[in-house]
């Protein structure tokens, strides 16, 4: 009986919410197929602070690295707020976490279901067929982590503040290498999103990009396309990208973009993978939603949990191995929206049901 052995992190806010469902979710697909969960939570982001002292305590980073798998859900959020910068939750836990591990090739799909396309803000005329792209967002680099990144009070008495973006040609080749690999899988189209026109890390990283690509993968079709015009684009016609890669703060924001025009954030799973394997042999990886803590509709029993759940099916697919039962949850979960249950973020001139609900309604599927 295979044994899955991952660490959950909740977190904050609808952090808890939205993961009691992907663990009954999974708990359900277990039973079905003979498999033993054997995860261990902890503690994290404000919930860290709040019990431990530390976004990220210790007994948390240990209990990560003894599992083959982080399931995470948000952190963050206004009761944090007012803490030094440097010990909020999204500083002092996501980002170590993600460094920590080497986790620098995060994966993001972009998919809106045909029945769905009322719920994009975009006209459904646009996207008759729904959407189907991915992101892939440079993760442990750039503007993120580079050094120095401080505020200082000038002699004159201004106060001025630095963030540096930085990429070697080594992590530019690195993140390519996943990309290529998820190209390959699909359509064999990539784009390449930068703002060569202004930024040295963007020449680089165009120039690795067209060396790289010619090398390694002269039977994709490459294109490079500048940010601004990216984001514009996607917003245009979506579909005329397939797999797109960029570095970590454009991908921030076009993710968040692209999980609109896919219907909702509520809806964007993510998988963040790295260069070490587990005790499997497999990737190890933290499987995250790729929103926020939502503390405008925290407690209300309302946040959408699919994005949850299709990270967890992720999880299942990258660092665990097992395809069919990953594919069987992603199919639950469009069956159930499709088949009309939707929380209020996808509803659109349907009944919304709560988290707890859609969740049902998914196990219900499988
Ligand atoms: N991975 C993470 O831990 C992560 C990611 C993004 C933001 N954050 C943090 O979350 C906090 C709130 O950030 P924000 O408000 O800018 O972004 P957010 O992603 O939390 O929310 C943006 C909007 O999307 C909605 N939304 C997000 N997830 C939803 C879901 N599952 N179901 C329904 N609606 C959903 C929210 O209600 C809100 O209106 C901040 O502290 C931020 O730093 C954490
Ligand atoms: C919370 C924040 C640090 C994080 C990021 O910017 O990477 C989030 O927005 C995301 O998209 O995962
Ligand atoms: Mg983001």
């Amino acid at each position: 009986m295979p044994t899955l052995k991952f660490a959950v992190l909740a977190g904050d806010y609808i952090g808890p919410e939205v993961m009691t469902e992907a663990l009954r979710v999974l708990a359900h697909v277990a039973r079905q197929e003979n498999l033993t969960l054997a995860y261990t939570a902890a503690d994290v982001g404000g919930a860290g602070i709040d019990r431990h002292g530390k976004a990220l305590p210790e007994s948390t980073l240990k209990i990560c690295a003894e599992h083959d798998a982080i399931l995470f859900g948000s952190v963050g959020g206004p009761k944090w707020e007012k803490l030094p910068p440097h010990e909020q939750p999204e500083r002092a836990a996501l980002l170590p976490l993600r460094k920590h591990f080497t986790l620098f090739a995060n994966i993001r799909p972009g998919l809106l279901y045909r029945e769905l396309t009322e719920a994009s803000p975009l006209k459904t005329s646009r996207i008759p067929d729904g959407i189907d792209i991915v992101c892939i967002r440079e993760l442990t680099g750039g503007v993120y982590f580079g050094q120095p990144k401080q505020t200082t009070t000038l002699p004159d008495g201004d106060v001025q503040a630095v963030d540096t973006m930085v990429y070697r040609r080594s992590e530019i080749e690195r993140i390519l290498a996943v990309a290529i690999t998820t190209a390959r899988a699909r359509k064999k189209k990539l784009c390449s999103i930068d703002k060569a026109n202004v930024l040295e890390t963007s020449v680089l990283w165009r120039k690795t990009v067209n060396a790289y690509v010619a090398h390694h993968a002269p039977d994709l079709e490459l294109s490079h396309m500048y940010v601004d015009n990216a984001a514009m684009q996607l917003a245009r016609n979506p579909n005329q990208f397939d797999v797109f890669v960029t570095e970590n703060m454009f991908g921030d924001i076009l993710s968040d973009e692209m999980a609109v025009i896919c219907g909702s954030l509520g809806m964007l799973s993510s998988a963040s993978l790295g260069a070490s394997k587990n005790s499997l042999g497999l990737p190890f990886g933290l499987y995250e939603p790729a929103g926020g803590t939502a503390p405008d509709i925290a407690g209300k029993g309302i946040a959408n949990p699919c994005a949850q759940i299709l990270s967890a099916a992720l999880m299942l697919r990258f660092s665990f191995g097992l395809e069919k039962i990953a594919t069987r949850i992603e199919a639950a979960v469009r069956k159930a929206v499709t088949s009309g249950t939707r929380t209020s973020d996808i509803a659109f001139g349907t009944d919304a049901v709560g988290t707890k609900a859609m969740a049902d309604a998914i196990i219900a599927q499988l």
